[in-house]
């Protein structure tokens, strides 16, 4: 699916883990952009005509043979360049410059010195001047092309900012897009709207509009199922769908019986009470448990349910007298953590079900108007599209439920004490008035089982985890900092009410180096 706008940034992706960033930075500063990886770069250059390019930092190194580069047809292109970290490095080895390995590497906080003033820094640094900045590299530049100046140095990388005004070509050591680098999103805004001349009034509501248009022009008169979970990812993804193409779409819910306590049976009253949508609840549970028994491999369970999930979307599609395009609410961050570039390994992190758990052979096309954002841009869509609080302050829930959340082996006995856990820490969550200080929070349910002693009696029951973390996108996330008071009292429910249960511990991983689920 293609969202046709005039003017695009198009940022190349060397596999960098903070290239969604320069994405967040281009979308604040209103104007619209997409990422596309290097291997396909040309291909999304002629598909979005865009009028500027960002390339990405990378873990690969512009001195190793066949390392990744620009395709040549954004030089010849005439458009504005900005390359940042590996994206200068790269630009100034097909420019005619030359890039070293270096034993002077700089992670993390820098000071970058300003030697000259150009567009890149107008308004925000001064010739003369000193600022702090984000550096992540080994290699640096040691000869810039010609046409190339240098404006900015740090104790590093002696050309850590470079400018060819004439062709609108600015280079930077330092990561513009990451917080720690307090002033780097007005040199973001300085490239797109300055240098590139782009107009800034890209928002929300033009991207509903355009969606609703794309997806019209992908669908035609085709026959659409949405996958429907109820969280605001696919719910923000039926109404835009419903826009577009209105009763040409049926929704579908699959319960597969990972879902929490009287998930299906609320999703579907909240749905019918909010909208006119046809909406098919599949009883599918003892199809996806009895595929999962016995699976303790993580990647494996991930896989067996985007299969399953599949099949039923199939079936269902068949019922209803074929359906030609599946819709589904994925997201950026899905598809990220899902895919992994060859050449510049951002590796697979775990398969999201709805991206690398997807079977190679699928009947329908996919329609994911949402793949480009990220979680609190689609907050702010559904707002737009009037979606209520309720859906919209949702915590995120994954496909694969509770699955996920049961490390080792699945059972329906284990799935039932994990939902009436989580079931009791989210009640006490909200009776607390904490649901929204925090993003997502969820019960584990641990393979090990401990002693207690419970009414004098000796107790061997599992070991339950709970989870809660502050996030703006998922990307990171740190734990949330509940008092103990809070953990006490929701450990002792939890004890006390289900059965099977004997000791609860708290989760104080952050991400990175955790991820947010356990599997
Ligand atoms: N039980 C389900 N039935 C039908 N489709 C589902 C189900 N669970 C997930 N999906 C599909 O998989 C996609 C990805 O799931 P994910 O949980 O990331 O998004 P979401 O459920 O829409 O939003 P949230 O992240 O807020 O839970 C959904 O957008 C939806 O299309
Ligand atoms: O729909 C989904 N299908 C999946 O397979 C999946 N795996 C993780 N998540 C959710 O993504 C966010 C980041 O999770 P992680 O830090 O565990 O990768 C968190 O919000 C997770 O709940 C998923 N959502
Ligand atoms: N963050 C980056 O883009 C790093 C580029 C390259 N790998 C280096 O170490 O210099
Ligand atoms: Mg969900």
């Amino acid at each position: 699916m293609t969202i046709s706008n005039p003017d695009t940034v198009l940022i190349i992706d060397f596999g960098s883990q903070v290239t969604q960033l320069i994405a967040r930075r281009v979308r604040e500063a209103g104007v619209y952009c997409e990422i596309a990886p290097f291997q396909s770069a040309e291909e999304a250059f002629k598909r979005l005509t865009p009028k500027a390019v960002i390339l990405s930092g990378s873990p690969a190194s512009t001195v190793d043979i066949g390392s990744p580069r620009a395709p040549q047809v954004i030089f010849d292109s005439g458009l504005p360049v900005l390359g940042i970290c590996y994206g200068e490095q790269t630009m100034c080895a097909q420019l005619g410059g030359k890039v070293e390995g270096s034993d002077h590497r700089e992670f993390g906080r820098a000071f970058l010195e300003i030697e000259n003033d150009c567009p890149l820094f107008e308004g925000v640094w001064a010739k003369g001047t000193r600022h702090q900045v984000w550096m992540s590299h080994g290699d640096r530049v040691t000869a810039i092309p010609p046409g190339f100046r240098v404006v900015g140095t740090s104790t590093g990388a002696p050309f850590a900012a470079i400018a060819d005004e004439e062709r609108k070509y600015y280079g930077v050591q330092f990561h513009p897009e990451v917080v720690h680098t307090p002033d780097g999103a007005k040199l973001l805004s300085n490239f797109v709207h300055k240098i590139a001349g782009l107009s800034g009034d890209w928002t929300m509501a033009a991207y509903r509009e355009q969606a609703i248009e794309a997806i019209r022009k992908q669908v035609g008169d085709g026959k659409v199922i949405c996958a429907l979970s109820g969280g605001v990812d696919s719910s923000v993804a039926a109404l835009l769908t419903h826009e577009a193409v209105g009763d040409q779409l049926t929704c579908i819910l699959v319960d597969h019986g990972l879902m929490r306590k009287n998930e299906a049976s609320e999703v579907v009253a909240m749905f019918r009470e909010h909208y006119n949508l046809p909406l098919i609840l599949v009883d599918a549970a003892d199809r996806f448990i009895g595929a999962l028994e016995g699976e303790s491999d993580p990647e494996k369970k991930r896989k067996t349910i985007g299969r399953l999930f599949i099949e039923v979307f199939e079936e269902e599609a068949k019922k209803l007298g074929g359906a030609d395009f599946l819709v589904q609410g994925t997201l950026y961050p899905d598809v990220i953590e899902s895919v992994s570039f060859t050449g510049g390994p951002s590796v697979t992190i775990k398969s999201h079900h709805n991206v690398g758990g997807l079977p190679e052979r699928m009947n329908m096309s996919l329609v994911e108007p949402l793949r480009e954002l990220f979680k609190d841009e689609v907050r702010v869509l559904g707002k737009e599209l009037g979606l209520p609080g309720s859906f919209i302050g949702r915590h995120p829930f994954p496909g694969p439920g509770l699955a996920i959340r049961c490390p080792g082996g699945v059972t329906r006995e284990k799935l039932e004490i994990l939902r009436s856990a989580d079931a009791i820490y989210l009640d006490e969550i909200r009776k607390a008035g904490l649901y929204d200080a925090i993003w997502q929070a969820f019960a584990v349910l641990l393979p090990v089982q401990t002693v207690g002693v419970m009414g004098d009696g000796r107790t061997y029951e599992f070991v339950c985890a709970l989870r809660a973390v502050t996030s703006v996108d998922g990307m990171t996330a740190d734990f949330y900092h509940y008092d103990m008071e809070f953990l006490g009292r929701a450990a002792t429910r939890i004890i006390n009410e289900v059965k099977g249960i004997n000791r609860v511990v708290y989760d104080v991983t952050s991400k990175p180096p955790g991820t947010i689920e356990w599997e």
